[in-house]
């Protein structure tokens, strides 16, 4: 069954719009970091305190393998690292498969993210100066990856409701 799959940099909305756009397709939303945490029992910020990133993006890689190979039909909302590890880009364009990448402008996110670092362990220990820094680099990086998506919806300056009518647009 179909997988609609959203992806994009930390803070770009994955979480909130998924679980809007469910609320309206009436199709599940599962979100992978929810999904890890749930099975270790811990939380992202102590998976990488505890057992190093490296050992997250194994186990993300299988649990999002897991995922697609469900049954059901469903919308997965993707780390905000998830695309750029363990040959994950390939799995945007399988059978079966919707990949929307949520596009944020650098300054779109440094203001999302500054008010909430607290619990995403790549930004946590950043001061707002080594934030915009960080974000800027590290978007850049990993846009080749977050490009590999079948369509791109930017979300800067929309409402939450605005950019699931345009993904709602996309899947008709
Ligand atoms: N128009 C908007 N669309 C989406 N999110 C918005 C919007 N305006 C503000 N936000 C806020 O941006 C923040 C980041 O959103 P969210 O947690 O859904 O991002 P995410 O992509 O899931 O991040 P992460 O990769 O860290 O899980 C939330 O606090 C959300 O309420
Ligand atoms: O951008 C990233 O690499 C991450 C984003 C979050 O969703 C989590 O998956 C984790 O904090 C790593
Ligand atoms: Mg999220």
């Amino acid at each position: 069954m179909r997988k609609i799959i959203l992806l994009g940099y930390m803070g770009c909305g994955k979480s909130t719009i998924a679980s809007s756009l469910s609320k309206n397709i009436k199709i599940p939303f599962v979100d992978l970091d929810k999904k890890i945490e749930e099975k270790t029992n811990l939380s992202i910020n102590a998976i990488f305190e505890k057992h190093g990133e490296i050992y997250f993006r194994k186990l993300e890689h299988e649990v999002f393998l897991e995922l697609l190979h469900s049954p059901d039909e469903l919308i997965i909302g993707l780390g905000g690292g998830t695309p750029c590890y363990a040959n994950n880009h390939e799995l945007l364009k399988g059978e079966g498969v919707v990949s929307i990448y949520l596009k944020a402008s650098i300054e779109t996110l440094f203001q999302r993210l500054a008010v909430n670092k607290s619990k995403r362990p790549l930004l946590a220990d950043k001061s707002e100066g080594e934030m915009k820094e960080f974000i800027a680099i590290h978007l850049f990086e990993r846009s080749f990856y977050y490009n590999q998506a079948q369509y791109n919806v930017v979300v800067d300056d929309k409402t939450i409701h605005q950019t699931v009518l345009d993904i709602m647009d996309l899947l008709a």
